[in-house]
């Protein structure tokens, strides 16, 4: 019986086991099935997937993340907070900003400490991507994809596409409460117009600092919330002239707020929550 010590924590929610692979020995042809093992609410330990702290040739610390389905994802925006609040806690960095490297590339992290514990953590995740070529979706691959029109299983939706290193859809709706994320998430999930598959998001705007969001992830289905999914939802909506380049909006998820600012620069800066929930021995 093999055995290996886990983290567990969430941002808002979004709950993934974190493994610190400085200590821990996991065999790579394993690392999708022990994924969909722990994330097993009823035989495992339950969470949206699993979090890989590894070493990195290029930064202190890089982050892998795995989806409750086994797939591996490129990049995790509430998973980078917890990471960045793991490795500060636990002195793998000493510094309060530092870099975490990703399947997507390079990000800074930098956490905000009380009595030596980080209680919310500022993320700079780089600039999105937007032509279709770095979604990806099918189509001219310099083209962007801002409110077109597109059917799904046979009615017409208006989608915005982001990448933020991962593929997202974004799609507004009058009221929150009734987005179709289970109905149309896992259809546009798998449409083949998105040959990496897709995160959905649906958005309604409150005004132009404020919006209401919900998910259905890639590889994970409804999650409580998705951080990369908050930034391309902030980029559409500048995009869509429904909020403000360069101002902080704070969006509404399910399991809490960030706050997102898509700078002049470029740069998508989220901040927001990280907590740990608990540690323990997985046995497989
Ligand atoms: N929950 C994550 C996103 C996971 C993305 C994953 N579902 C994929 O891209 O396959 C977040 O906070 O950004």
């Amino acid at each position: 019986m093999r055995s290996f010590s886990f983290t567990k924590m969430h941002g808002l929610g979004n709950s993934y086991i974190y493994v610190n692979m400085f200590k821990e020995r996991l065999a790579e042809e394993e690392l999708s099935y022990i994924a969909k093992r722990v994330a097993n609410v009823h035989t495992g330990i339950g969470s949206d997937g699993l979090i890989l702290i590894c070493p990195s040739d290029v930064a202190p610390v890089k982050m892998r993340i795995f989806n409750s389905d086994g797939s591996e994802g490129k990049n995790c925006g509430n998973g980078l907070r917890c990471v960045a609040k793991y490795v500060y806690e636990h002195g793998i960095v000493q510094e309060k900003q530092f870099m975490i490297e990703t399947l997507s590339g390079l990000v800074q992290a930098r956490v905000f400490v009380e009595d030596r514990k980080v209680n919310s953590v500022e993320i700079n995740m780089g600039k999105p991507r937007l032509s279709r070529g770095e979604i990806p979706m099918v189509g001219k691959e310099n083209d962007v994809v801002i409110n077109e029109r597109m059917d799904f299983a046979g009615h017409t939706y208006y989608m915005t596409g982001v990448s933020m290193g991962n593929p997202h859809a974004v799609f507004y709706v009058d009221r929150i409460e009734e987005a179709p994320v289970t109905t149309l998430g896992p259809i546009v999930e798998k449409d083949e117009r998105f040959p990496e598959g897709i995160n959905v998001e649906f958005v309604e705007v409150v005004n132009e600092r404020e919006l209401h969001f919900r998910v259905w992830e890639r590889g994970s289905g409804v999650t409580e919330a998705c951080g990369t999914g908050a930034c391309a939802a902030v980029v559409a909506s500048v995009l869509n002239g429904k909020t403000k380049r360069n101002e902080e909006t704070v969006v509404h998820l399910a399991g809490g707020d960030l706050y997102i600012t898509w700078k002049e620069n470029g740069d998508v800066l989220m901040r927001g929550a990280a907590e740990t929930i608990c540690t323990g021995v997985y046995y497989y």
